[in-house]
């Protein structure tokens, strides 16, 4: 059973999930859901938006193919990084709830791709100069959430992999070993903080006239800010002394000197 999701108040345990890992045999519902047919129905979704516009305009904007380009990008990485979603709190912690089956199945596909909704209906002229800012901003994104992933994922793996071996750490009572320089030095978050750059990168192509494009970014802020905080609570628990001893040397959580 879940450890969160078995609190005996029946709509809550519905909502975060009493099973941890639901399986027929050797098929785990929840692993299978969290990167398959919501994260390729996404890109699916994304890519008839596109078609669509062609019919439409003749062709699909320099906007919609920006849009379709980082997002496709986004979920290659998550296929191509598969392993690393076995260590997220979803997996480890979180039970196959009805946040997890609604998120996963319907939220992700339909509220992610509506960027690519909102251009069909509002077609949106981007320079070059103006576009190229977007695909730096993208870049520096994707830089600081896959260089942290993938940081945290080598060392977890084998600490003294050449990559992470000299990066400096502190001892936990766990025998696990917390990073305390390189990105894990830089905020105690540093993957979420490419994640929310990459995230104004695909509302920017939408321009500035609605607010729609921005809701993933508005609502991934909020998921991120309650996330994080679940997450320290679960390290305190897990890491204790060490823990303190970490947020006294890393004191920002995702943004450097503001939170
Ligand atoms: N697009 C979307 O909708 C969403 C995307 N995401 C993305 O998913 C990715 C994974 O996020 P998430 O699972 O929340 O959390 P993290 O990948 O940040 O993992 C947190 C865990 O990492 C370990 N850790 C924390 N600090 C350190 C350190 N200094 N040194 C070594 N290990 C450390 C701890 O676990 P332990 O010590 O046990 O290894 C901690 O519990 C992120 O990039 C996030 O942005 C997340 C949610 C939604
Ligand atoms: C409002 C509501 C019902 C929210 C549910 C939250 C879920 C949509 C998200 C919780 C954690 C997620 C992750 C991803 C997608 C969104 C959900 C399911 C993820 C698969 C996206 C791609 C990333 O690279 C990832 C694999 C790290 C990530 C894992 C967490």
């Amino acid at each position: 059973l879940a450890p969160g999701g078995n609190s005996g108040n029946p709509i809550y345990d519905f909502f975060l999930g009493r099973e941890l890992n639901p399986r027929i045999c050797s098929f785990d519902f929840k692993y299978f859901c969290e990167l398959r047919p919501g994260l390729i129905g996404w890109v699916l979704i994304n890519l008839a938006l596109l078609m669509q516009e062609a019919e439409l305009r003749g062709s699909p904007s320099l906007a919609m193919w920006l849009v379709n380009g980082f997002q496709l990008l986004y979920v290659g990485d998550a296929l191509w990084h598969e392993e690393a979603v076995l260590t997220t709190m979803d997996i480890i912690r979180d039970g196959f709830g009805f946040m997890l089956a609604f998120g996963d199945l319907a939220w992700v596909p339909f509220t992610y791709s509506l960027q690519a909704q909102f251009l069909l209906y509002h077609p949106e002229p981007l320079g070059l100069p103006l576009a190229s800012v977007i695909c730096l901003i993208k870049a520096v994104g994707y830089y600081i959430f896959r260089g942290a992933n993938s940081q945290k994922n080598t060392f977890r793996k084998n600490p003294s992999d050449p990559r992470v071996a000299d990066l400096e750490t502190i001892s936990t009572a766990t025998g696990r070993r917390l990073l305390v320089s390189g990105w894990w030095g830089m905020v105690r978050h540093p993957n979420y903080l490419g994640d929310l750059i990459m995230a104004l990168a695909w509302s920017l192509p939408c321009g500035v006239s609605h607010l729609l494009p921005y809701f993933y970014l508005l609502y991934f802020t909020a998921l991120l800010v309650h996330r994080e905080a679940r997450d320290e609570q679960q390290c305190l628990q897990k890491y204790g002394l060490a823990w303190h001893a970490y947020c006294r040397r890393v004191p920002y959580r995702i943004v450097p000197y503001i939170y």
